[in-house]
């Protein structure tokens, strides 16, 4: 493991130990039943040792940044109104940032009942497929000129400005494409997550970057040869549920030869996946302020936390 030095790491068994010791020191087992509908393959101990500390660093620097918001009102003689705090999550293809962020917002959305929580993924960002392949980008999907960065941008923009009712586009992995005319809605949440492969990237022109919309972000990290295995362990499940739909963008793969179509995966995800991480993902890392590291069957065995 070659982690970065500007970070505190904690065993699992450190990390365990920071719940802090108020209410929010425990998950309940209505949470987790939860949690389990969410994805069954969670490993549950996770949640108590990994994501209760973590939830309990959040509410510390949610408190910190909702003071500062407060003072900074004060100190211009305005009245402080209520700003989103953004929790950006960034790693590779695969690696399990959805999960991560969806168990998150449970998890958040739970303990603290009088905020609204929302979550929404950056794949919505990316261009149509039309457009890419006018643009000769079909072969480059997820990599930066593949999103319309302008437009992501704007968009936190508008969410930091607490504007009621932003639509955002949704991508669908069954389609493999933007659905025409589908959108979530963020409607002024006081908490944002936004998972993606590019939250800690790349400025859009010389003034803005993504991640300078964030409070809190976090990478999830593993060694990349587990992440082909979970990405292919994924279209292995994309194929046993695609082959009685024929608008499924996998169904072409379901009904054909099994070893050819997880050879043409294992291809993607060499040329396209696996250069984007190298290329353009992990050197984000080191903006995260936590590094969650996974080994074998997605169990974090250490956490960094950022010094600087
Ligand atoms: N904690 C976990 N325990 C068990 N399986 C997991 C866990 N997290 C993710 N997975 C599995 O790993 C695969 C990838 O996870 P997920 O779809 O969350 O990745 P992702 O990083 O959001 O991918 P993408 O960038 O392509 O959207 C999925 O099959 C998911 O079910
Ligand atoms: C949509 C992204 C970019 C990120 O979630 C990814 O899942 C993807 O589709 N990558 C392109 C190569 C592939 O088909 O895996």
């Amino acid at each position: 493991m070659n982690l970065p030095n500007n970070y505190n790491y904690f065993t699992r068994q450190e990390w365990a130990t920071f719940h802090g010791r108020n209410q929010l020191n425990t998950v309940t087992a209505d949470e987790l039943a939860q949690i389990a509908a969410l994805n069954d393959r969670i490993n549950l101990e996770d949640v108590q040792e990994i994501y209760v500390p973590l939830r309990h660093l959040l509410h510390i620097y949610l408190r910190r940044y909702q003071q500062l918001v407060h003072d900074k009102a004060d100190f211009m003689d305005n009245e402080p109104h209520q700003t989103p705090f953004l929790i950006g999550i960034s790693g590779s293809v695969a690696v399990g940032k959805s999960t991560t962020a969806r168990l998150l917002q449970l998890l958040l959305s739970r303990s603290f009942t009088d905020h609204k929580v929302q979550l929404i993924t950056t794949d919505g960002f990316l261009y149509p497929n039309a457009e890419l392949k006018r643009q000769g980008l079909l072969k480059r999907k997820g990599f930066p000129e593949s999103y319309d960065m302008e437009h992501l941008l704007t968009f936190l923009d508008q969410v930091k400005s607490c504007k009621p009712q932003i639509h955002v586009p949704r991508y669908s992995h069954q389609i493999y494409d933007i659905i025409p005319n589908g959108y979530d809605v963020v409607d002024q949440p006081d908490i944002l997550i936004v998972e993606g492969i590019n939250v800690l990237q790349l400025p859009s022109n010389q003034q803005l970057y993504v991640s300078d919309y964030f409070d809190f972000s976090i990478y999830v990290d593993a060694d990349p040869d587990l992440i082909e295995t979970w990405y292919l362990d994924r279209f292995k499940v994309l194929l046993d549920t695609a082959f009685t739909d024929p608008d499924n963008y996998y169904y072409q793969y379901a009904i054909g030869d099994r070893d050819d179509a997880l050879k043409m995966a294992d291809k993607v995800w060499r040329e396209v996946n696996l250069k984007n991480l190298d290329e353009y993902i992990l050197p984000t890392r080191n903006r995260a302020d936590l590094i969650l590291h996974k080994t074998d069957r997605h169990l974090i065995d250490t956490v960094g936390l950022r010094k600087y």
